[in-house]
Protein backbone atom coordinates (compact mmCIF):
# COMPACT_ATOMS: atom_id res chain seq x y z
CA UNK A 1 0.00 0.00 0.00
CA UNK A 2 1.19 3.24 -0.83
CA UNK A 3 -1.44 6.28 1.63
CA UNK A 4 -0.74 5.54 4.87
CA UNK A 5 -1.98 8.61 6.39
CA UNK A 6 -4.21 11.34 6.20
CA UNK A 7 -3.92 14.39 8.78
CA UNK A 8 -6.43 17.12 9.00
CA UNK A 9 -4.82 20.73 9.59
CA UNK A 10 -6.89 22.18 12.45
CA UNK A 11 -4.35 25.27 12.12
CA UNK A 12 -5.64 26.25 8.65
CA UNK A 13 -9.17 26.09 9.45
CA UNK A 14 -10.53 30.03 10.23
CA UNK A 15 -14.32 29.18 9.71
CA UNK A 16 -15.23 26.16 11.54
CA UNK A 17 -19.15 27.41 10.72
CA UNK A 18 -19.51 26.22 7.00
CA UNK A 19 -19.18 23.16 5.20
CA UNK A 20 -17.01 20.80 5.78
CA UNK A 21 -16.58 21.63 9.10
CA UNK A 22 -19.93 21.43 10.06
CA UNK A 23 -19.81 17.90 9.42
CA UNK A 24 -18.88 16.14 13.03
CA UNK A 25 -17.17 13.31 11.30
CA UNK A 26 -14.59 15.62 10.10
CA UNK A 27 -14.28 18.36 11.99
CA UNK A 28 -13.33 16.06 15.09
CA UNK A 29 -10.88 14.28 12.33
CA UNK A 30 -7.11 14.81 13.44
CA UNK A 31 -5.09 11.66 11.74
CA UNK A 32 -6.50 8.55 10.22
CA UNK A 33 -4.21 5.79 10.06
CA UNK A 34 -4.65 3.40 6.73
CA UNK A 35 -3.33 0.36 7.73
CA UNK A 36 -5.37 -2.36 4.92
CA UNK A 37 -4.73 -2.02 0.74
CA UNK A 38 -8.49 -1.99 0.86
CA UNK A 39 -10.21 0.01 3.66
CA UNK A 40 -13.69 1.22 3.46
CA UNK A 41 -15.39 4.40 4.71
CA UNK A 42 -19.43 3.49 5.89
CA UNK A 43 -21.75 5.27 7.77
CA UNK A 44 -24.99 7.06 7.29
CA UNK A 45 -26.11 9.28 4.10
CA UNK A 46 -24.28 12.68 5.03
CA UNK A 47 -21.96 11.83 7.33
CA UNK A 48 -19.16 12.52 5.39
CA UNK A 49 -17.82 9.65 3.46
CA UNK A 50 -18.12 11.53 -0.32
CA UNK A 51 -16.45 15.15 1.58
CA UNK A 52 -13.57 12.63 2.61
CA UNK A 53 -12.96 10.63 -0.27
CA UNK A 54 -13.06 13.98 -2.69
CA UNK A 55 -10.18 15.53 -0.85
CA UNK A 56 -8.12 12.45 -1.19
CA UNK A 57 -8.74 12.47 -5.04
CA UNK A 58 -7.90 16.09 -5.13
CA UNK A 59 -4.67 16.02 -3.01
CA UNK A 60 -3.59 12.87 -5.55
CA UNK A 61 -4.64 15.68 -8.30
CA UNK A 62 -6.90 13.19 -9.48
CA UNK A 63 -10.00 15.17 -11.40
CA UNK A 64 -12.40 15.82 -8.21
CA UNK A 65 -15.37 15.20 -10.86
CA UNK A 66 -13.88 11.38 -11.34
CA UNK A 67 -10.82 10.41 -13.01
CA UNK A 68 -7.11 10.48 -13.16
CA UNK A 69 -4.60 12.96 -13.49
CA UNK A 70 -5.11 13.28 -16.89
CA UNK A 71 -8.69 13.27 -17.25
CA UNK A 72 -9.42 17.29 -17.63
CA UNK A 73 -12.86 18.14 -17.71
CA UNK A 74 -15.36 20.43 -15.37
CA UNK A 75 -18.73 19.38 -13.93
CA UNK A 76 -20.50 21.83 -11.91
CA UNK A 77 -19.73 21.89 -8.03
CA UNK A 78 -17.16 19.12 -8.42
CA UNK A 79 -14.00 21.14 -6.41
CA UNK A 80 -12.97 19.54 -2.94
CA UNK A 81 -13.64 21.92 -0.50
CA UNK A 82 -11.90 20.27 1.73
CA UNK A 83 -8.84 19.31 -0.03
CA UNK A 84 -7.06 22.47 1.24
CA UNK A 85 -7.13 20.89 5.10
CA UNK A 86 -5.81 17.65 4.56
CA UNK A 87 -2.33 16.05 4.36
CA UNK A 88 -1.39 12.92 2.66
CA UNK A 89 1.26 10.69 3.80
CA UNK A 90 2.73 8.41 1.61
CA UNK A 91 5.59 5.11 1.27
CA UNK A 92 6.09 5.18 -1.18
CA UNK A 93 4.63 7.90 -3.33
CA UNK A 94 2.98 7.29 -6.03
CA UNK A 95 0.60 9.59 -8.26
CA UNK A 96 -0.92 6.36 -10.56
CA UNK A 97 -4.38 5.97 -9.98
CA UNK A 98 -8.06 7.26 -10.13
CA UNK A 99 -10.93 8.61 -8.26
CA UNK A 100 -14.41 7.07 -9.84
CA UNK A 101 -18.26 8.47 -8.39
CA UNK A 102 -21.01 7.29 -9.18
CA UNK A 103 -23.19 10.00 -9.73
CA UNK A 104 -21.35 11.59 -12.41
CA UNK A 105 -19.68 8.71 -14.13
CA UNK A 106 -21.88 9.69 -17.30
CA UNK A 107 -19.91 12.93 -17.76
CA UNK A 108 -16.66 10.64 -17.29
CA UNK A 109 -18.25 8.64 -19.98
CA UNK A 110 -18.56 11.57 -22.48
CA UNK A 111 -15.49 12.64 -21.72
CA UNK A 112 -13.98 9.62 -22.70
CA UNK A 113 -16.35 9.86 -25.79
CA UNK A 114 -15.02 13.00 -26.39
CA UNK A 115 -10.46 12.22 -26.06
CA UNK A 116 -11.59 8.80 -28.25
CA UNK A 117 -13.15 11.22 -30.91
CA UNK A 118 -10.01 12.81 -31.07
CA UNK A 119 -7.87 10.21 -31.21
CA UNK A 120 -6.19 11.20 -28.07
CA UNK A 121 -7.30 7.86 -26.31
CA UNK A 122 -8.25 4.40 -27.81
CA UNK A 123 -11.61 2.69 -26.43
CA UNK A 124 -8.91 -0.51 -25.49
CA UNK A 125 -8.73 0.65 -21.90
CA UNK A 126 -12.59 0.70 -21.20
CA UNK A 127 -13.69 -2.29 -22.77
CA UNK A 128 -13.25 -1.81 -26.53
CA UNK A 129 -16.51 0.14 -27.27
CA UNK A 130 -17.56 4.03 -25.49
CA UNK A 131 -18.90 3.42 -22.03
CA UNK A 132 -22.12 5.53 -22.93
CA UNK A 133 -23.18 2.24 -25.36
CA UNK A 134 -22.46 -0.44 -22.14
CA UNK A 135 -25.45 -0.84 -19.73
CA UNK A 136 -24.49 1.05 -16.63
CA UNK A 137 -23.39 -1.83 -14.89
CA UNK A 138 -21.16 -3.22 -18.14
CA UNK A 139 -19.46 0.41 -18.35
CA UNK A 140 -18.25 0.07 -14.62
CA UNK A 141 -16.74 -3.48 -14.37
CA UNK A 142 -15.10 -2.46 -18.07
CA UNK A 143 -13.40 0.49 -15.94
CA UNK A 144 -12.89 -1.93 -13.50
CA UNK A 145 -11.02 -4.46 -15.75
CA UNK A 146 -9.13 -2.82 -17.91
CA UNK A 147 -8.19 0.45 -16.60
CA UNK A 148 -7.16 -0.16 -13.38
CA UNK A 149 -3.30 -1.55 -13.24
CA UNK A 150 -0.64 -2.46 -10.77
CA UNK A 151 0.92 -0.12 -8.28
CA UNK A 152 -1.60 2.58 -7.89
CA UNK A 153 -4.56 3.79 -6.16
CA UNK A 154 -8.18 3.67 -6.79
CA UNK A 155 -10.95 6.12 -5.32
CA UNK A 156 -13.83 4.75 -5.29
CA UNK A 157 -17.34 6.46 -4.23
CA UNK A 158 -20.59 3.90 -4.06
CA UNK A 159 -18.64 1.57 -6.68
CA UNK A 160 -21.73 -1.07 -5.97
CA UNK A 161 -24.37 1.66 -7.64
CA UNK A 162 -25.05 0.14 -10.75
CA UNK A 163 -23.39 -3.82 -9.88
CA UNK A 164 -25.92 -6.50 -9.36
CA UNK A 165 -24.99 -8.88 -6.52
CA UNK A 166 -23.48 -11.52 -8.76
CA UNK A 167 -21.22 -8.25 -10.54
CA UNK A 168 -20.17 -7.45 -7.18
CA UNK A 169 -18.80 -10.72 -6.05
CA UNK A 170 -17.33 -9.91 -9.91
CA UNK A 171 -15.61 -6.85 -8.45
CA UNK A 172 -14.62 -8.70 -5.29
CA UNK A 173 -12.32 -10.80 -7.55
CA UNK A 174 -11.05 -8.51 -9.48
CA UNK A 175 -10.04 -6.34 -6.06
CA UNK A 176 -8.51 -9.52 -4.90
CA UNK A 177 -6.43 -9.43 -8.12
CA UNK A 178 -5.40 -5.82 -7.68
CA UNK A 179 -4.45 -6.36 -4.59
CA UNK A 180 -2.78 -9.37 -4.01
CA UNK A 181 1.26 -8.64 -3.12
CA UNK A 182 -0.12 -4.84 -2.03
CA UNK A 183 0.04 -3.83 -5.80
CA UNK A 184 -2.57 -1.28 -5.77
CA UNK A 185 -4.28 0.64 -2.89
CA UNK A 186 -8.12 1.05 -2.76
CA UNK A 187 -10.14 3.31 -0.48
CA UNK A 188 -13.89 3.01 -1.00
CA UNK A 189 -17.38 4.83 -0.13
CA UNK A 190 -19.53 1.96 -0.07
CA UNK A 191 -23.23 1.14 1.32
CA UNK A 192 -23.09 -2.49 0.13
CA UNK A 193 -23.09 -5.59 2.79
CA UNK A 194 -21.35 -7.76 0.15
CA UNK A 195 -18.04 -5.31 -0.85
CA UNK A 196 -17.47 -5.10 3.17
CA UNK A 197 -17.35 -8.61 3.01
CA UNK A 198 -13.81 -8.47 1.67
CA UNK A 199 -11.72 -10.41 3.53
CA UNK A 200 -8.83 -8.65 5.67
CA UNK A 201 -10.13 -5.08 4.61
CA UNK A 202 -10.30 -1.84 7.26
CA UNK A 203 -13.58 -0.80 7.93
CA UNK A 204 -13.59 2.84 8.94
CA UNK A 205 -17.05 4.07 10.12
CA UNK A 206 -18.35 7.59 9.97
CA UNK A 207 -21.30 7.40 12.78
CA UNK A 208 -21.31 8.94 15.80
CA UNK A 209 -19.53 12.30 15.04
CA UNK A 210 -16.38 10.54 14.31
CA UNK A 211 -14.39 8.13 12.00
CA UNK A 212 -13.40 4.50 13.70
CA UNK A 213 -12.27 1.55 13.35
CA UNK A 214 -15.14 -1.26 13.25
CA UNK A 215 -15.73 -4.97 12.37
CA UNK A 216 -17.77 -6.70 9.51
CA UNK A 217 -20.36 -7.69 11.94
CA UNK A 218 -20.65 -4.71 13.66
CA UNK A 219 -21.74 -2.24 10.66
CA UNK A 220 -25.37 -1.02 10.14
CA UNK A 221 -25.22 -2.84 6.57
CA UNK A 222 -24.18 -6.19 7.52
CA UNK A 223 -26.66 -6.28 10.43
CA UNK A 224 -29.59 -4.57 8.97
CA UNK A 225 -29.52 -6.43 5.93
CA UNK A 226 -28.55 -10.02 8.31
CA UNK A 227 -32.05 -9.28 10.20
CA UNK A 228 -34.06 -8.65 7.40
CA UNK A 229 -32.74 -11.72 5.40
CA UNK A 230 -32.99 -13.63 8.31
CA UNK A 231 -36.74 -11.81 9.56
CA UNK A 232 -38.49 -10.77 6.21
CA UNK A 233 -41.89 -11.23 7.21
CA UNK A 234 -41.83 -9.37 10.48
CA UNK A 235 -39.74 -6.67 8.99
CA UNK A 236 -42.46 -6.19 6.48
CA UNK A 237 -45.32 -6.17 8.87
CA UNK A 238 -43.71 -3.47 11.47
CA UNK A 239 -43.34 -1.38 8.34
CA UNK A 240 -46.73 -1.84 7.22
CA UNK A 241 -47.83 -0.88 11.04
CA UNK A 242 -46.20 2.33 11.42
CA UNK A 243 -47.73 3.79 8.00
CA UNK A 244 -51.09 2.99 9.13
CA UNK A 245 -50.41 4.21 12.49
N1 LIG B 1 -20.82 21.37 -1.58
C1 LIG B 1 -21.48 21.26 -0.42
N2 LIG B 1 -21.88 22.38 0.25
C2 LIG B 1 -22.51 22.29 1.45
N3 LIG B 1 -22.81 21.13 2.07
C3 LIG B 1 -22.45 20.00 1.44
C4 LIG B 1 -21.77 19.99 0.17
N4 LIG B 1 -21.53 18.72 -0.18
C5 LIG B 1 -22.06 17.95 0.81
N5 LIG B 1 -22.60 18.71 1.77
C6 LIG B 1 -23.22 18.23 3.03
O1 LIG B 1 -22.23 17.57 3.79
C7 LIG B 1 -22.76 16.41 4.41
C8 LIG B 1 -21.90 15.21 4.05
O2 LIG B 1 -22.04 14.93 2.65
P1 LIG B 1 -21.30 13.72 1.96
O3 LIG B 1 -21.67 13.76 0.53
O4 LIG B 1 -19.87 13.75 2.32
O5 LIG B 1 -21.99 12.47 2.69
P2 LIG B 1 -21.85 10.92 2.43
O6 LIG B 1 -21.49 10.30 3.75
O7 LIG B 1 -20.96 10.65 1.27
O8 LIG B 1 -23.37 10.54 2.08
P3 LIG B 1 -24.01 9.45 1.06
O9 LIG B 1 -23.88 8.13 1.74
O10 LIG B 1 -25.44 9.89 0.99
O11 LIG B 1 -23.29 9.55 -0.24
C9 LIG B 1 -24.21 16.31 3.96
O12 LIG B 1 -25.05 16.78 4.98
C10 LIG B 1 -24.29 17.19 2.74
O13 LIG B 1 -25.54 17.78 2.62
Amino acid sequence: MFLKRVTLLHEKIENRVEYPFTIPSISGLEQLELTSSVTFFVGENGSGKSTLLEAIADKCDFNTAGGGRNNIYDVHASQSVLGDYIRLSWLPKIGNGFFMRAESFYHFATHIDEMAKEEMIPYRAYGGKSLHEQSHGESFLSLFLNRFSSEAIYLLDEPEAALSPQRQLMFLRILHELTQDEECQFIIATHSPILLGFPGAQILSFDHGEIQEIQYEETDHYRITKSFLDHRERFLTEITADEEE
